[in-house]
């Protein structure tokens, strides 16, 4: 079936996001952010829509300072757009451990996280999430607790990353998933969906039912870029 590829920002008109980006994210954006998302996109192509877009890099960069947070946990860090958007966001002792499968492109985005002046504050790490967080869990002592979580990876995981962050990020603290409207996808019948986009599509939907009765959790679904859905956690 042939489609266009389908844009983050669903919720509003084409000119509604002109307007946003215009008026109040790009010029507010940081240099070496700026640098970064145009950079990946000549190197990506299309594929760069994988970065988170400004605007949610803002809001994250909020959601980090109203938080207070010192301690954060990324997963799903491809060139490090969300990556660079925390790190600045953190204050200078805090620290972010982000995890990718990909080395390469965490070393593409590096240099402008360096030239940022921020690389003190981010511990990456090569591998595969479900595994380093099953190795934290199994440390009895000095168990890392963090104060928010930031999942933007394998969206047939996301379960399996909730159940693990719930016992790592503190009671209070903010679990946010991404990508929870997958282009609008999850409105839609499956057989109105390109191909390509269903089995992600089925992976989200099962997530969002999943958030909707968890009591664990309060929860926040922004249509922000793609969807963010906000998860604190109660107990
Ligand atoms: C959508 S991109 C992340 C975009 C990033 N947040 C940004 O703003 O640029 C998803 C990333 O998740 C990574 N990933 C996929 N499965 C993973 C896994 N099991 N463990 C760790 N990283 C994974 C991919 O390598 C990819 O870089």
């Amino acid at each position: 079936m042939a489609y266009s590829l389908p844009r983050k920002g669903i919720l509003q008109s084409e000119a509604l996001l002109k307007y946003i980006y215009e008026k109040s994210v790009y010029p507010r954006e940081h240099e070496e952010l700026k640098n970064l998302r145009k950079a990946t996109e000549n190197k990506y192509g299309n594929l760069s829509l994988m970065s988170v877009p400004a605007d949610e890099g803002q809001f994250l960069s909020m959601l980090v300072k109203m938080m207070n947070a010192k301690r954060t946990i990324e997963i799903g860090v491809f060139t490090g757009y969300s990556l660079l958007s925390t790190a600045l966001a953190l204050p200078h002792d805090g620290r972010i451990t982000a995890i990718d499968i990909d080395q390469e492109a965490y070393e593409f985005g590096l240099p402008f996280i360096r030239k940022a002046g921020v690389e003190h504050k981010i511990n990456f790490i090569h591998s595969n999430a479900t595994s380093v967080l099953s190795e934290m869990l199994n440390k009895e002592q000095e168990k890392e607790e963090f104060d928010m979580a930031f999942v933007d990876a394998d969206k047939h995981n996301y379960k399996n990353y909730h159940e693990q962050l719930l016992k790592l990020v503190k009671i209070g603290g903010i679990i946010a998933y991404d990508n929870t409207l997958w282009y609008g996808f999850v409105a839609q019948e499956e057989n109105a969906v390109p191909e390509p986009f269903r089995d992600t599509r089925k992976c989200i939907l099962e997530m969002n039912d999943y958030l909707s009765q968890d009591q664990r959790v309060e929860i926040s679904q922004v249509s922000i870029g793609d969807g963010v859905t906000l998860c604190r956690r109660l107990y």
